[in-house]
């Protein structure tokens, strides 16, 4: 890609280079009897190129088609385009209107039965389906009737992108619209400080603002997080992140943060060697215990407290205190705390081992790849006034958290744009 004073290719060069990449996909699928891309409701929900050269030709396809859209917009629009609200405003109202269960799969339905359904005006409810048609969300056959797209029937069929389009439109686009007003006002380290903190006058970080004053929210909010936690950043790259059968038999972990356990659960079925108490709040733990295989019940190696990490931890002596994807979500200052929380807990040698989102270093992901980074770490910062830190951000917490931490790894991995840290510290005193 091109960006600034970087040589840059014009548009018939940029088209050229797309019909290239394009064709490779192409054949690729067509070769394997795979479907094309396809806006009609048939499409597979997702395009899965499984050999590397074709993946790479797919991803550039991707950013050389971004590229050459915002090059032919020219600088205004391309700018003005950045800040667009148009399509959150008509998706969401859509998602929330569920009106995607009153538009047939093998038909259509008229504006007036739709209008009719939800009881939004004709007028109102016309405008805001036209809108989305123009991003390939429904679609108008013949004036005045609406048949389903391909990305119209997920608003039907898939609870992950019902999910994801409510905690995107409700708590990270609401919260986006403020961040810039709440890092001007406001430079401290605090979490409920953030774009999203400032759009709903939070007193308390997120987790503890949504749980105490939005159950609701709370709850979508929470499966969001349990499916992103699955799929944005595999399970196995724990496993593969460190060596767990190294830890001598009877190793007990803290598995802080844990959410229901599912990563507990993993590694006990890998690791016969590894104990587990997993700690969060009330309700994650209630239902881990709930979801708990009887087999794992009966072994007792994977265990539940409710624990908040904001407080000094209360599980002495244990082997290796264990977080997955927490410290992307608190500032330093907060980072730091939690680190601190656990000092009484300490016994010499013990180990404290972090599995985290990061950014790699620039240069190190395609333009595409790059670009789906920064967009989950601006997520963090919207919602938490974090970030997926740097692989050399690390060292400076830890000696600022206690110079007794000593650090005796810090890897990063990537697989695509999915990067993770893979940190082991010891504690020495
Ligand atoms: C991004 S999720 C990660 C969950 C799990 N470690 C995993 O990797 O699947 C963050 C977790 O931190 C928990 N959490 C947030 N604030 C907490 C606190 N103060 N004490 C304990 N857990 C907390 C949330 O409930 C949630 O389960």
């Amino acid at each position: 890609m091109a960006a600034g004073n970087e040589p840059q290719l014009g548009l018939v060069a940029l088209a050229t280079a797309i019909l290239k990449d394009a064709t490779a996909v192409e054949e690729y699928l067509k070769e394997r009897g795979l479907p094309q891309p396809s806006f009609l409701p048939g499409a597979p929900p997702r395009l899965n190129m499984e050999d590397r050269g074709v993946a790479e030709a797919h991803e550039r396809v991707l950013n050389a088609t971004r590229e050459l859209h915002h090059l032919t917009l020219g600088p205004m629009q391309s700018l003005t385009s950045l800040v667009s609200f148009e399509d959150p405003f008509a998706i969401s109202v859509l998602n929330k209107l569920e009106i995607a269960l009153h538009v047939p799969l093998d038909g259509t339905a008229t504006f007036e039965h739709l209008s009719e359904k939800t009881g939004v005006p004709l007028a109102d409810l016309r405008h805001i389906l036209r809108m989305a048609m123009t991003s390939y969300v429904f679609t108008e056959p013949t004036p005045g009737s609406v048949a389903h797209t391909a990305a119209s029937k997920l608003l039907r069929e898939s609870a992950f992108a019902r999910n994801m389009i409510t905690f995107r439109c409700d708590e990270q686009f609401i919260g986006s619209a403020k961040a810039a007003e709440a890092l001007v006002k406001y430079k401290d380290e605090e979490p409920q400080l953030s774009g999203w903190g400032f759009a709903n006058d939070a007193t308390k970080p997120l987790f503890d603002e949504l749980a105490e004053k939005h159950p609701e929210r709370f709850a979508n909010f929470k499966a969001g997080v349990a499916i992103v936690g699955a799929t944005a950043v595999p399970r196995h790259m724990v496993l593969q992140g460190f060596d767990w059968a190294g830890l001598g038999p009877g190793t007990r972990v803290v598995d802080i943060g844990g959410g229901g356990g599912e990563i507990s659960v993993m590694l006990a079925r890998e690791y016969p060697n590894l104990s587990f108490v997993v700690q969060d709040y009330e309700d994650d733990i209630r239902k881990g215990e709930k979801e708990l295989a009887e087999d794992l019940k009966n072994e007792g190696r994977v265990t539940f407290m409710p624990h908040s990490f904001l407080d000094p931890q209360p599980i002495k002596d244990a082997d290796v205190y264990f977080f997955r994807s927490i410290f992307q979500n608190w500032p330093t200052k907060y980072a730091i705390r939690i680190l601190r929380n656990l000092i009484p807990a300490l016994k010499k040698g013990a180990k404290i081992r972090i599995h985290d989102p990061m950014t790699p270093d620039k240069g190190l992901l395609s333009p595409w790849q790059e670009r789906q980074k920064l967009s989950m770490d601006s997520r963090m910062y919207v919602l938490f006034k974090s970030h997926h830190r740097y692989a050399d951000s690390w060292s400076s917490i830890f000696a600022e958290a206690d110079p007794r931490f000593r650090i005796i790894s810090i890897k990063p991995s990537h697989i695509a744009a999915r990067a993770m840290i893979n940190i082991d510290v010891a504690w020495d005193e």
